[in-house]
């Protein structure tokens, strides 16, 4: 089925919902497609717009999709309403920002029982700074901890909005939904396209994935001229060429279409190999006909931190490699190249987006692929400029040049929104103090403290939100972005196990915290490696000089002693255990560190 009718501007609303995590934005979407009759009840999935599992297990949205609605408005008119989902998670901020560019305004999703959170206002900035007309919408005034006035209030006050409209809803039972429909039609503005139809095609690449039947499936926002199946068009970002192939939209369904007009959003496949080949935020015109200028604001995803994987076992690399490329056809900004280490074997260097991307990323391959990974510490991109002027970057501690060929290392600096409640304000002011962090706001919201500080990313990309979250008993609320580099004191420390440089322990740090890292590793990794028939010495050092030693005593390694006199069938299975433990084991020279100990022995303490 497709058709040529075109949807007047004024009959059309681009809109986003902004939320913090968990304040209601899959459980709004769903409905709202529901009760437009997007997908009947029994079609629903529990959750349509998060189609990944893990993303569905840990409530996250990662990957932007769209749909598109139909709703006859109070006033008798039909309207397209086009949803664009933005992913939920700091990581994934330029795509955000992409999805938003591509909608004139956003339903801000406040939880009236909790309020505003670091990420709601993270994302608001993002939607003001993108020119958008706001709805709040306060969610879950079903619960009876809701407070929506309270709520209103605070949203006026933190965040500077007028929320004295706000449409109360529960996405759960589906009260207040029409309402929310009416203040999309009636609040939010329709798209305007300069040069109309008629003006040579410029679109906006808004998201691109890999669907098994289509190849890859790219989502685009027509800003003027017209978009149809068989043109030859040109990605100006990149300069490759492709002939549209399938135009259409989703409703959520796919519904083919002849074309896609200005202030429309829509798919089109063009037999584009990989979902690399297609950025995010490039603009998309016509080969023959080009628009004068592309859109502004295009920068290509860059990876942010970095680390190795490598397979347990070396008979799984390339498994471990058809992987990767299996996960890089869905994710561009997920990269990786071979790596080899001494210590590790071969293996590959992967860069990703930010923590959470690692963390999905590792999951998804030990988890769907059945792969037993070791992950080396991660790391930042560091800018060095050597002394004879040149400057590089370095993704991995263990490539770090001479040091007396550098002249100066810059690391990467985040800026931090955190929100607490009050009372654990002070563990969280040390955490951020002994991570290096330069405090530049406290502000209250109601109860809770608001803070705001600069942190070096290499101190936060160990376990700094796993602490925050302890500290805080899961309440603080965490969200932050990049925000340049500057020089740092830093150097190379490096491990040694029984004499033998580890590599994928070496990891840069601020020369102040040199020492008590040396000796928490040392500690740590001491617990964390058996004892083997020899003694080990377990050494941190910089350039040659050792900054902590830490000492595993000999034993003999006879499992089957404790069986003295006890049956041969648990002295077999005891040997089997045994074997299997192996697997889970790399050898350095001749010690055996378990898997675990790589990763443990990164987690900082704090206390
Ligand atoms: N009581 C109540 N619970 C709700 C309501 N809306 C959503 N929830 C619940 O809140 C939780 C989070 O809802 P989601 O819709 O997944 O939240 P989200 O903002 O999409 O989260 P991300 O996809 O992680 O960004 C789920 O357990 C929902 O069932 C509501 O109106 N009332």
């Amino acid at each position: 089925m497709s058709t040529t009718t075109r949807t007047p501007l004024d009959h059309i609303r681009n809109f986003s919902i902004v939320a913090h995590i968990d304040h209601g934005k899959s459980t709004l979407a769903d409905r709202l497609i529901q009760s437009t009759g997007g997908l009947a009840e029994r079609e629903m999935s529990e959750q349509v717009l998060d189609s990944m599992d893990i993303e569905r297990e840990r409530g996250i949205t990662i990957k932007a999709q769209t749909v598109r609605l139909h709703y006859k408005a109070n006033n008798g008119e039909v309207y397209v309403l086009n949803l664009i989902d933005t992913p939920g998670h700091v990581d994934f901020a330029y795509e955000v920002s992409r999805s938003l560019s591509a909608c004139e305004g956003s339903l801000l999703v406040v939880d009236a029982s909790q309020g505003v959170e670091a990420q709601t206002l993270a994302n608001v900035y993002q939607a003001i700074d993108n020119n958008h007309e706001l709805v709040t919408v306060l969610n879950k005034i079903d619960l009876p901890a809701a407070e929506p006035d309270r709520i209103k209030q605070q949203i006026e006050e933190v965040i500077g909005i007028d929320a004295s409209d706000a449409v109360l809803i529960s996405a759960k039972t589906g009260l207040g939904i029409p309402d929310v429909l009416e203040a999309i039609v009636n609040h939010l503005p329709p798209p305007t396209s300069e040069g109309g139809e008629t003006a040579p095609l410029k679109a906006l690449l808004v998201d691109s994935w890999y669907d098994t039947y289509l190849g890859v499936m790219v989502l685009v926002r027509i800003i003027e001229g017209v978009l149809s199946k068989g043109q030859t068009i040109r990605m100006m970002g990149t300069d490759a060429r492709y002939t549209v192939e399938r135009v259409g939209v989703l409703t959520p369904k796919m519904v083919a279409m002849d074309s896609l007009g200005p202030g429309e959003i829509g798919f089109i496949t063009a037999s584009i190999k990989e979902v690399a080949d297609t950025r995010v935020g490039d603009t998309i015109t016509e080969d023959k006909k080009p628009t004068a200028h592309a859109l502004p604001g295009f920068k290509p995803a860059q990876p942010v931190v970095f680390c190795g994987l490598f397979p347990v076992d070396a008979a799984d690399f390339e498994d471990l490699r058809a992987a990767m490329g299996k996960l890089r056809l869905n994710d561009a900004s997920f990269s990786f190249e071979m790596e080899s280490s001494a210590a590790l074997g071969f293996g590959f260097r992967c860069g990703f987006l930010g923590l959470l991307h690692l963390e999905i990323i590792q999951e998804r391959l030990e988890r769907e692929f059945d792969l037993d990974l070791i992950a080396t510490a991660p790391s930042v991109v560091y800018r060095l400029t050597m002394t004879d002027g040149s400057e590089r970057e370095l993704h991995n501690p263990a490539d770090m040049p001479d040091v007396v060929k550098i002249s100066e290392i810059q690391e990467p600096w985040i800026k931090a929104t955190i929100l607490t409640p009050d009372d654990y304000l002070g563990g969280i002011l040390k955490l951020c103090q002994d991570r290096r962090g330069i405090q530049t706001e406290l502000t209250y919201v109601g109860k809770r403290a608001m803070l705001t500080y600069e942190l070096p990313l290499n101190e936060v990309v160990f376990d700094f939100y796993d602490r925050l979250k302890s500290i805080s008993k899961g309440y603080a609320s965490f969200d932050y972005h990049l925000h340049g580099y500057r020089e740092g004191n830093l150097v190379k420390m490096s491990i040694m196990v029984n004499g033998e440089p580890v590599d994928a322990l070496s990891m840069l740090v601020h020369r102040s915290a040199a020492e008590k890292r040396g000796r928490d590793m040392c500690e740590k990794l001491k617990d964390l490696i058996p004892r083997h028939m020899f003694k080990i010495p377990i050494q941190a050092a910089i350039g040659g000089n050792v900054i902590a030693r830490e000492t595993i005593s000999a034993m003999r390694k006879d499992v089957t002693a404790k069986c003295y006199g006890g049956d041969a069938t648990r002295k077999r299975k005891l040997l089997d255990k045994q074997k299997e433990g192996k697997k889970r084991m790399r050898q350095f020279g001749k010690v055996d560190i378990p898997q675990e100990a790589f990763i443990a022995a990164l987690k900082m303490g704090d206390e």
